[in-house]
């Protein structure tokens, strides 16, 4: 039996669109153990009634891209999963569940592929490596994708850097937060965004969070998935006004993130309430950066 812990990810903390994530202390879990014949899969936590138990498994599907690499393949598979990460809300549920089955399955098979292999794998099924770079490798993870390689900058997360998270209680998948942004953008916008995302590195790499209020400002994607998040503007400004030194959507929605040093209840409270006045229930909760990626917990074998 292979077990491997996956932290969740807030991916392109404002400008870094595509290319920066952070992993967090928040975990799903996969299982997964060769048996002699068919595919069971169980799922508990979140989305646990809405996540295929069937072949079309992300979990699986990762699994299955594995096993055709390296030719090899066992019988049949068990798997089973375990949710924290919240589904469709921009925390990197799918690139959780495709790094923990690449992960799990090529132990399974006794580890052929690099995890430099894996994350071009991952990153090739998830489309993008903002969420799965930093889900492997832990920390804040800048990645550049070269054809079909990636290329990877680890930063720490700076010491006393606190996230609060407002989960809102409706789902958006990163597939209708994508179809929603031009396929062109302005010079001006790209520059914008080009200099945001040099201010950003450079404030983390100095654990420097006066420069975050700048370092997170967007123009590639926020401004047009703003549309379909109730509120998104006033949460951000009512977050700073309470004293976060930064907020963004995290990945592709609809959660938005705020970062901070101190006062983190406050900033959670009128994020919370200030959704509320928008009309959106949600819950909020304090998530630390995780410095550690995915973590194979023990391997057994029978
Ligand atoms: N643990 C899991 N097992 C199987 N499928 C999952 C799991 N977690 C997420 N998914 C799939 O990924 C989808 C969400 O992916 P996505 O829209 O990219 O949002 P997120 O921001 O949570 O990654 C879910 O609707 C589900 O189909
Ligand atoms: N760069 C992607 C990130 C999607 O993150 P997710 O956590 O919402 O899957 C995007 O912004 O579309």
């Amino acid at each position: 039996m292979i077990r491997v812990q996956v932290p969740a990810t807030t991916a392109n903390m404002g400008p870094g669109f595509d290319c920066v994530g952070m992993a967090l202390k928040l975990y799903n879990f996969v299982e997964m153990e060769a048996i002699e014949q068919g595919v069971v899969i169980d799922v508990e936590g979140d989305g646990a009634d809405k996540i295929p138990r069937d072949k079309s498994n992300i979990v699986y599907l990762a699994a299955e891209r594995v096993f055709k690499i390296v030719d090899r393949k066992p019988a049949g598979l068990r798997i089973k999963l375990t949710n924290n990460i919240p589904l469709a809300r921009g925390l990197g549920s799918s690139a959780a569940a495709t790094v923990g089955g690449l992960i799990a399955a090529n132990m399974l098979v006794g580890s052929p592929l690099s995890e430099k292999e894996l994350l071009n794998v991952a990153t090739a099924i998830e489309g993008h490596p903002d969420n799965v770079a930093p889900a492997l490798l832990g920390g804040i993870v800048v990645s550049a994708k070269e054809d079909d390689d990636i290329k990877t900058v680890k930063i720490q997360p700076p010491a006393g850097m606190k996230c609060v998270v407002a989960i809102p209680d409706f789902q958006l998948s990163t597939k209708a937060a994508r179809e929603v942004l031009p396929q062109n953008v302005s010079m001006e916008d790209a520059v914008f965004n080009l200099s945001r995302t040099a201010i950003l590195v450079a404030a983390l790499m100095r654990g420097d969070f006066d420069l975050l209020s700048i370092g997170l400002d967007d123009r590639l994607h926020q401004p047009y998935r703003a549309n379909l998040i109730p509120g998104m503007k006033k949460v951000f400004a009512a977050a700073k006004l309470a004293g976060a030194k930064g907020v963004a959507l995290s990945g592709a929605g609809p959660t938005l993130i705020g970062f901070c040093d101190e006062n983190i209840g406050l900033i959670a409270k009128v994020m919370k309430d200030t959704f509320a006045a928008n009309g959106v229930r949600c819950r909020v909760v304090e998530l630390e950066p995780n410095p550690v990626g995915a973590t194979a917990l023990e391997k057994i074998s029978l």
